[in-house]
């Protein structure tokens, strides 16, 4: 299988999805899809019902990723925010994250406790601990092909040129692609992949309302951009559903009105694999080969 690092040196920009949990990432695949994004804020806006501001643990990441990991075979891109910590728990983010089955981590440069990019008064570490934190991130890592993505939130706190500088550092530190957070418009997204593309894979981030003007993955991709991410947009469209969906219940005390908007028993059984998990488990419990 060709690993990630050789699928993001080449052309069309790889779109991941974002996921948050076994049955998003089942869907994703299914969609075609060829990597997936498990984005911190999905899990922070679904298993907490909470905002995107450091509040989920490395380790609640961990058991998301390891139970995707169990699902799908895709190569999985997973937020490692901050590391959780300084460089030694950076370190050990990579391990764990690396044993449940991620291909690459995302971390950036904001002090702890971090908040989403598209926030306002975010806060930053020093450019040489972020370094530090790049470096000891691979030191710790099994496998050189387990990336290391590194995120500058700088833009909104010290300025776009700033931003730069420190993603230049972060390059020269070893990151293995570069995710600048947050531009605030085309010139600035086109300006970012004008210093970097072609020099180390780069990121871009559509987040639906924030503060970059959401652009398709084929026109990134024809700036330069070489991995664009969804991160939020599968909870967004969710989370309309289930508005509606409970809003529907309350008023009715049935689903017959909403019938034609929902997967019934049959039809969710097929996308989960409810049959074939069946048929496997009567193969070994009839004792068969
Ligand atoms: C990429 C991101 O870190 C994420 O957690 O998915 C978030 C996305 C979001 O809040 O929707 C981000 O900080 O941009």
């Amino acid at each position: 299988m060709e690993s990630l690092r050789a699928r993001l040196a080449r052309a069309p920009a790889l779109v991941a999805p974002g996921v948050y949990d076994g049955l998003t990432a089942t869907l994703a695949e299914a969609a075609g899809f060829e990597a997936l994004y498990l984005s911190g804020a999905a899990v922070a806006y679904t298993r907490l019902g909470r905002p995107d501001i450091g509040l989920t643990t490395m380790s609640e990441m961990a058991e998301t990723l390891a139970a995707i990991r169990d699902r799908v075979a895709l190569p999985i891109v997973i937020d490692a925010d901050t590391g959780f910590g300084n460089a030694l728990n950076a370190q050990r983010t990579m391990r764990t994250y690396e044993r449940a089955g991620a291909n690459a981590l995302q971390v950036e440069d904001q002090s702890f406790p971090k908040r989403c990019g598209h926030l306002a008064d975010k806060r930053l570490i020093p450019v040489a601990e972020m370094t530090g934190k790049i470096r000891a991130m691979a030191d710790a890592r099994e496998s050189d092909e387990t990336l290391i993505i590194a995120r500058t939130d700088a833009i909104g706190v010290e300025g776009f040129e700033a931003a730069l500088e420190r993603a230049e550092a972060y390059v020269a530190a070893g990151a293995d692609a570069l995710f600048v957070e947050a531009p605030r418009s085309g010139e600035e997204l086109r300006a970012v992949a004008a210093r970097f593309a072609g020099r180390v894979p780069l990121m871009a981030n559509m987040v639906e309302g924030g503060v970059t003007p959401v652009t398709s993955a084929a026109d990134l991709g024809a700036m330069g951009y070489a991995l664009v991410i969804f991160p939020g947009g599968i909870v967004r469209a969710l989370a309309r559903a289930a508005e509606d969906y409970y809003a529907s219940l309350a008023a009715h005390g049935t689903n017959r009105p909403f019938a034609d908007r929902m997967f019934d028993f049959a039809d969710l059984n097929a996308r989960i694999g409810t049959p074939e998990m069946l048929e496997a488990g009567a193969r070994y419990d009839g004792g068969e080969g």
